[in-house]
């Protein structure tokens, strides 16, 4: 179903009640209570770097199995959500295919307003395809209803970059319009959406240190936050992304040819076994014939929660380097400019190609930033190479309201406008942090 699709005003679907749950309340009618025009929210999602990425084999639906410890770090999206008019927006619930329901081409929702801002989001398309466009409408057909609404972000992670930047817009959008329509869902369901919109959005919604299977899109906290102690490290984007189909792409390519001499060897048996172990090690049902990842190790699990970046250093990994690497080969500078610079270990963040470079502290990492930047100077399009210190564990998504007619219009960046504006109105006020 397209995003236009999605408006279906014509389908009678009941109102929402501030306080209730979503699935309760569908079907009665009634207003959204406890909203006003002007109302707005403002929303954060942190950026991640993966300290530990085991790949396996590839799934019936393209996807890989995956055993990642993902690191939510303070390098983060930043948003508002203001709303533009309390009149619900009924939307058709019919079941479809989550990349269907949540709109993959075509035009925005009328009730919906979304502009970026910040560095490289002039290269973002705005429309159904946006992650910030798709969680909007996956809450709004969960609900049955949206309100008229403008959000706005600010890109600080870099785009296409491995560190999770879209999943971390979808993770803000999920958790601001869950404040500012009053939909009362919580971690659990929000994630469920999350996880239907990308792999990476359910670890933008936990955040903190995390241990992932399956698609990596099942998340379970590992650290209590606050006061987990903190890892740092130095990150140098490029200006050109690199496509995570794409490097998923040259794992296989380069692990056919390896399991291929692997079949050639093994039993039936043997291999029967790997497809069960592949199940059971992920809890992913239709795991068969896809062979279960290699498994984060213990050390690297308590190195993690220490924060003790000596003895992680020597654990990192990440089955996706490799390929990153030979799609872009010219990253192993970065990576070797990191480590004569003296950074504890510099890797490939994800699915590259941001090379991250872990250091013993804060300070530490602005002189690998520093050191790095004026050895190496350009990137690969001759700019300044861009580096940035981020620390973490941090939280993963939250909202805060900020009151009535708080919004402000981002400066710069694409913009899609759909729909009618409003009048600021009276606020209510709610917090929430995970
Ligand atoms: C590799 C990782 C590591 O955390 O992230 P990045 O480094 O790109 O940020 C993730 O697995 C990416 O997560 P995300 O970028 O949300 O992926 P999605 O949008 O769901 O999927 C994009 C594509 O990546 C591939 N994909 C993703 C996840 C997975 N477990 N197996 C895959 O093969 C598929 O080709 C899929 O079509
Ligand atoms: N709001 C968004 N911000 C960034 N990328 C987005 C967004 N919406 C859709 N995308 C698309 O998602 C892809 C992955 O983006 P991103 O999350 O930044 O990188 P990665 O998956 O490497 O961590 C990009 O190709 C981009 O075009």
């Amino acid at each position: 179903m397209s995003a236009e699709a999605v408006r279906g005003q014509g389908v009678p679907v009941g109102g929402v009640g501030a306080t209730s749950s979503p699935e309760a309340v569908r079907g009665q009618g009634e207003p959204v209570r406890g909203v006003s025009v002007g109302d707005r929210v403002e929303a954060r999602a942190p950026g991640k770097v993966n300290l530990y990425l085991g790949c396996g084999g590839r799934l019936p639906d393209g996807y890989h199995l995956l055993d990642t410890v993902f690191l939510a770090v303070d390098l983060e999206e930043r948003g508002s959500a203001t709303l533009l008019g309390t009149e619900p927006v009924w939307i058709g619930s019919e079941p479809g295919p989550a990349g269907a329901a949540a709109g993959a081409v075509g035009a925005l929702p009328n009730w919906l307003e979304v502009s970026f801002a910040g560095q490289g989001s002039e290269q973002l398309a705005v429309d159904a395809t946006n992650l910030v466009v798709r969680a909007a409408v996956a809450l709004a057909t969960h609900l049955g209803y949206a309100l008229p609404t403008r959000i706005e972000v600010e890109k600080r992670v870099p785009i296409a970059a491995g560190m999770a930047g879209g999943s971390a817009d979808a993770a803000l959008t999920l958790r601001a319009l869950n404040e500012l329509w009053a939909a009362g869902l919580d971690l659990d369901q929000l994630t469920a959406l999350g996880r239907r919109l990308g792999a990476d959005v359910p670890f933008g919604l936990v955040g903190g240190l995390a241990h992932a299977g399956a698609r990596g899109d099942e998340p379970v906290a590992m650290a209590a936050l606050p006061g987990a102690p903190q890892l740092h490290l130095a990150f140098f984007a490029s200006p050109l992304g690199l496509s995570t189909p794409a490097v998923f792409g040259e794992f296989d390519r380069a692990n056919e040819f390896d399991r291929a001499s692997e079949f050639d060897r093994a039993s039936e048996f043997d291999r029967a076994n790997e497809s069960d172990r592949a199940s059971e090690a992920t809890g992913v049902d239709d795991a068969a014939d896809a062979a279960a990842p290699r498994v984060a190790p213990a050390a690297l699990l308590e190195a993690a929660r220490a924060g003790d970046a000596a003895a992680l250093a020597g654990l990192i990994a990440n089955d996706l380097q490799a390929p990153a690497l030979r799609l872009r080969p010219e990253l192993e500078r970065t990576i070797a400019a990191a480590h004569e610079a003296g950074a504890l270990r510099a890797f490939v963040s994800g699915s590259g190609p941001t090379i991250a470079a872990l250091c013993s502290s804060r300070e530490h990492a602005e002189q690998v930033a520093a050191a790095v930047t004026a050895a190496l100077g350009e990137d690969e399009l001759g700019y300044p190479l861009r580096a940035v210190v981020a620390s973490g564990p941090v939280p993963g998504a939250s909202a805060t309201s900020t009151g009535p007619g708080a919004g402000t219009d981002v400066p710069g960046g694409a913009s899609v406008a759909l729909t009618a504006g409003g009048v600021p109105g009276a606020r209510t006020r709610i917090d929430e942090e995970n």
